[in-house]
């Protein structure tokens, strides 16, 4: 890897990313530092943790990829940028009278700030938080057209329509889903669900359980990184602010670590993506099935941190 990086400011040009991006993919097979796959979806737990993708959507249009950047992967908690995008555009800023804007400093999955903040959930980006954005996009209509609003949304986000669920994952975290399940059920108790706890979680773990590659996601953050010629999906103002929120919530408990070593705004999913945002320069998508113990993919937080070294593309400066 030696020689490869460098600060480039501005002035990255395709041909020296793209070189970069190709001894990264080396780089991340040599370490093969790859983390446990998450087991407590049982379908994800037979993906091969051996695997790295990587696809950068640069300003003007050209796209840069190593690895597997064409292998489907599970997306999970990435899902939830989009849902949150979808919602915006339902009922605008209304959402946030059940869902807060704070990190939570605490896992996905966790419950212990929801008793303590009587049922409303801290950020959109934990688990608690996207059940209630779901559970608002659901109100009123069938979980099935529910599903295909957010999959509408991000297949126009990207611009592709071969984008499509895996019923097998979903089913398979429906088999498994009892933290999910207490958590829909804790916030009904608080008023904080619309719809009964079995639609809002049906619908929640098949959003979940959308597959794409590396190359359709990182086309679908255009429209968060505020690129030219991006679908017209967000407000300038909305993609700011969701930029921030993933920036402050998009790693959990790991939301800071991640500002620290990287600099930039990403979402993660146990299924081992990452999507990352420099705005008005470039959107990123990132894969690696293995996890650390944050649930956060670890080659593709380690692989964040060596292509905001090679950019210099930190919001930090
Ligand atoms: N962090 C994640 O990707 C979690 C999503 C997963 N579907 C869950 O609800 O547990």
């Amino acid at each position: 890897m030696a020689g490869v990086a460098g600060k480039q400011g501005n002035h990255v040009t395709p041909q020296a990313l793209q070189e970069f991006l190709t001894a990264l993919n080396e780089e991340i097979h040599e370490r093969a530092d790859w983390g446990e796959v998450a087991d407590y979806i049982p379908e994800l737990a037979d993906v091969d943790p051996a695997q790295f993708g990587i696809a950068v959507v640069l300003a003007h249009g050209t796209v840069c990829s190593a690895g597997a950047a064409s292998k489907g992967f599970s997306i999970q908690s990435v899902s939830k940028v989009f849902s949150l995008g979808c919602v915006l555009g339902r009922i605008g800023e209304q959402i946030w009278t059940r869902v807060g804007r704070e990190p939570s400093g605490s896992r996905f999955d966790s419950i212990l700030l929801l008793e303590l903040e009587k049922g409303r959930p801290r950020n959109p980006f934990i688990n608690a938080g996207a059940l209630v954005v779901t559970d608002e996009l659901l109100t009123g209509r069938t979980p099935r057209d529910a599903l295909s609003e957010i999959i509408g949304y991000i297949r126009a986000a990207a611009g592709d329509d071969d984008i499509h669920i895996d019923k097998a994952v979903a089913q398979s975290e429906e088999k498994t889903g009892d933290r999910n399940r207490a958590l829909a059920n804790y916030l009904k108790s608080y008023g904080n669900l619309k719809n009964p706890a079995d639609y809002t979680l049906g619908t929640y773990f098949h959003q979940c359980a959308i597959e794409m590659n590396c190359l359709q996601l990182a086309n679908a953050g255009r429209c968060i990184a505020g690129l030219p010629g991006a679908p017209m999906l967000l407000s300038e103002t909305r993609a700011r602010r969701i930029t921030a929120l993933m920036l402050t919530c998009g790693h959990y408990d790991e939301s800071g670590d991640f500002a620290f070593r990287v600099g930039l705004a990403g979402k993660s999913g146990v299924g081992g993506g990452l999507l990352m945002v420099a705005p008005d320069r470039a959107s990123i998508a990132i894969w690696s099935p293995g996890l650390n113990e944050t649930g956060n993919s670890r080659a593709a937080n380690y692989a964040a941190e060596r292509l905001a070294q090679f950019t210099g593309w930190s919001i930090f400066g």
